[in-house]
């Protein structure tokens, strides 16, 4: 599928004469944590020179969280953040206002041709369709074309309208230019009308209760029965991964808005990796660490896939290890932990270390 409107042989064209070419695949960088900082915020943005290399991603936002009065100041101060900061193996990403509002069409004017070159991504939220993808794209091309760049600027789109849930499919495959979707639980929630006032994360309401004992075949329905709390993202952080992974791009958790509760944060962040996410946002500095341990194989995970690599050979055919059977099958669930392994060690020198001191016994 190559989006609603344009033929295979038209897919990677350029938009604009003079516009770079789309890339035919988007590169696995790794981005294990969104750093949001608020540009017209001095303190913070001052903070952000020295935070080079130690996120794989500094985004600043211009959306939600910066006020209405600061969106100017927002924008200005990114651009001279960019103009003045060498982000060395850190991406700079933005998110830009939405689509219907009246500061859009001057961030994207004014961010291009100043610092489309320092540019990676561009996030757009509360996309619907893939119409919203569609003009951004276009306008991108001519803007690009405009200023004289050599590469495009990719889009990531919020997942945070019910709309834009059920065409996620189509939003991921409307544009070369789809690095990635996020999940905005906040606007989602909003949205669709559920009844949780959180920034993500569980609600102690949202759970399953187990059965009553029963006495002689009758439920004690006075008796003490465990609750076991769910997760409210799972469908939706599901859905994202496969239509991400269906059209090779990649799928993030988003806020998790109770920045004290480091523990919760972690186990909402450990659910999306297992599920298929390659990374999430961070609000706060505290949420840097947490993200960044999640979101990298554990040393245990990376030394059972190399044995299971090991152990089988050409690939195919099943061999038992540890009382379980391996196949072709499950080393491929291998593969894509070693291969992650390799893109972090190349950017995170202590991982490297870690991951390098690694040794596995061929005949274990
Ligand atoms: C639903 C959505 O759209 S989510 C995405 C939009 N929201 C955001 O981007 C929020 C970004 N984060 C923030 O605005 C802030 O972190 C807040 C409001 C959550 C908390 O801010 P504070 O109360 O100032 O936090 P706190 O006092 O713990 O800050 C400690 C230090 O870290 C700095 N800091 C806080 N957040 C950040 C950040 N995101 N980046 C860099 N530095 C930061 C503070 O300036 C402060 O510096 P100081 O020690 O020199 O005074
Ligand atoms: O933008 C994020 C959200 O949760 O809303
Ligand atoms: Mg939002």
């Amino acid at each position: 599928m190559t989006g609603s409107s344009r033929s295979a042989k038209d897919f990677f064209r350029p938009l604009a004469v003079g516009a770079p070419s789309p890339l035919t695949e988007i590169p696995a960088r790794p981005s294990r944590a969104i750093h949001f900082f608020d540009p017209s915020n001095e303190k913070m943005a001052a903070k952000i020179p020295a935070m080079v290399g130690t996120v794989d991603v500094l985004l600043g936002n211009l959306e939600d969280a910066v006020k209405a009065d600061n969106k100017l100041a927002a924008r200005e101060g990114l651009v001279k953040i960019a103009k003045a900061t060498d982000f060395g193996p850190t991406q700079l990403w933005t998110r830009i206002n939405s689509l219907d509002s009246p500061w859009v069409l001057d961030d994207l004017t004014t961010l291009v041709p100043a610092i489309g070159g320092k540019l990676d991504v561009i996030m757009v939220p509360k996309v619907q369709g893939a119409e919203d993808i569609h003009y951004v794209d276009r306008l991108l091309a001519q803007l690009e074309a405009k200023a004289g760049l050599d590469r495009p600027i990719l889009i990531h789109a919020i997942l945070e309208t019910a709309r834009g849930v059920a065409n996620v499919e189509e939003i991921c495959g409307a544009s070369p230019r789809m690095q990635g979707l996020s999940l905005g639980p906040a606007d989602l929630a909003a949205d669709r009308r559920m009844k949780t006032t959180r920034v993500g994360g569980g609600h102690p309401g949202y759970l399953v209760r187990e059965d009553p004992p029963r006495v002689d075949g009758t439920a004690n329905l006075e008796a003490h029965r465990a609750t076991y709390q769910q997760d409210l993202w799972h469908y939706t952080i599901a859905r994202m991964v496969d239509a991400c992974a269906m059209h090779g791009i990649y799928p993030y958790y988003g806020p998790f808005g109770d920045i004290a509760d480091v523990v919760a944060c972690e186990d909402q962040f450990r659910n999306a990796f297992l599920l298929g996410c390659v990374g999430t946002w961070s609000l706060h500095p505290k949420q840097i660490a947490i993200a960044n341990r999640v979101f990298s194989p554990s040393v245990e995970d990376i030394l059972h896939a190399r044995r299971v690599v090991a152990a089988m050979g050409d690939g195919t055919g099943a061999v038992m290890l540890d009382g379980k059977m391996e196949d072709d099958a499950s080393l491929k669930q291998c593969l894509v932990m070693v291969r992650l392994a390799e893109e972090l060690a190349a950017i995170d020198p202590e991982l490297k270390k870690q991951y390098d001191a690694i040794t596995v016994d061929e005949e274990a």
